[in-house]
C-alpha cells in the first residue's frame, strides 16, 4: 500500500553508529568474557544490519541465529500483536544468549520474544537494542544495553523500515510527512 509523501531527515550518522557498536562490544565482551557458548540472536527483519555490525566487533566466540517476529504492519503504529514469523535454527537451553533488536518503541516486541527465550531456560539471557524510545513505552521493558535514546520519531534506516522500505540507509534517519493526512 503506497504511503502518503515523506522525505527522511537525518538523526544519526553511520559514523556516530560505528563509534558507539564500538563501545557498546567492550561492555559485552566484559559480561561474556570466558564463555564458550555465547549464541548472538537477531531479531528480524530490523536488526539484519546491526548484528552484522555488532558480531564483527565481538572477538568472543560467537554463533549466530535469527528469530522473525513482527507487529507493524504498513503503518507507524504497532499492532500489539507479536506474530513469530520464524523460530530460531539452535536450542538455547543453558546457553547464554545475546539477544539483538533494532528497536525499542512501546515494548510489546522485546517483552514478548524475552518471554519466549526465557521459557527455553538459557543459562543467562542479555538484551541490547541499538536504538529506545522510552516516551513511547507502554509495556514495562528495557534493554541490558542501549545504543542511544531517541524522541518519539519514526525513524528508517540501518536495518529499520517503514512499509518495508529504506533499510538499507547506512545512517538513521526520521520520517517527516510532507503532506496532511486525508480526513
Ligand atoms: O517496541 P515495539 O513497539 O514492539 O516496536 C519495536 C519492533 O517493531 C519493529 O519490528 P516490525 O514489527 O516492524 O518488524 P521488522 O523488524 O520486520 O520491521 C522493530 O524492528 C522492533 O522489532
Ligand atoms: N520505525 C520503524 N519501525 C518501528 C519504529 C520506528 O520508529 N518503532 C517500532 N517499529
Ligand atoms: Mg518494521
Amino acid at each position: 500500500m503506497p504511503t502518503r509523501p515523506y522525505v527522511i531527515d537525518t538523526m544519526i550518522s553511520a559514523k556516530s553508529i560505528a563509534a558507539r557498536i564500538e563501545e557498546l562490544a567492550r561492555e559485552i565482551k566484559e559480561e561474556f568474557q570466558g564463555t564458550d557458548k555465547l549464541v548472538v540472536v537477531g531479531l528480524l527483519r530490523g536488526s539484519f544490519v546491526f548484528i552484522a555490525d555488532l558480531v564483527r566487533e565481538l572477538d568472543l566466540p560467537v554463533e549466530v541465529d535469527f528469530l522473525e517476529a513482527s507487529s507493524y504492519g504498513d503503518g507507524t503504529e504497532s499492532s500489539r500483536e507479536v506474530r513469530i514469523l520464524k523460530d530460531l535454527r539452535g536450542e538455547i537451553g543453558g546457553r547464554d544468549v545475546l539477544l539483538v533488536e533494532d528497536i525499542v518503541d512501546t515494548g510489546f516486541t522485546l517483552k514478548h520474544v524475552i518471554g519466549l527465550l526465557q521459557s527455553r531456560e538459557p543459562h543467562r539471557l542479555k538484551t541490547i537494542a541499538l536504538l529506545d524510545k522510552p516516551s513511547r513505552r507502554e509495556v514495562d521493558v528495557k534493554a541490558d544495553w542501549t545504543g542511544f535514546e531517541i524522541p518519539d520519531e519514526f525513524v528508517v534506516g540501518y536495518g529499520i523500515d517503514f512499509a518495508q522500505r529504506n533499510r538499507n540507509l547506512p545512517h538513521i534517519g526520521k520520517v517527516r510527512f510532507t503532506e496532511a493526512e486525508q480526513a
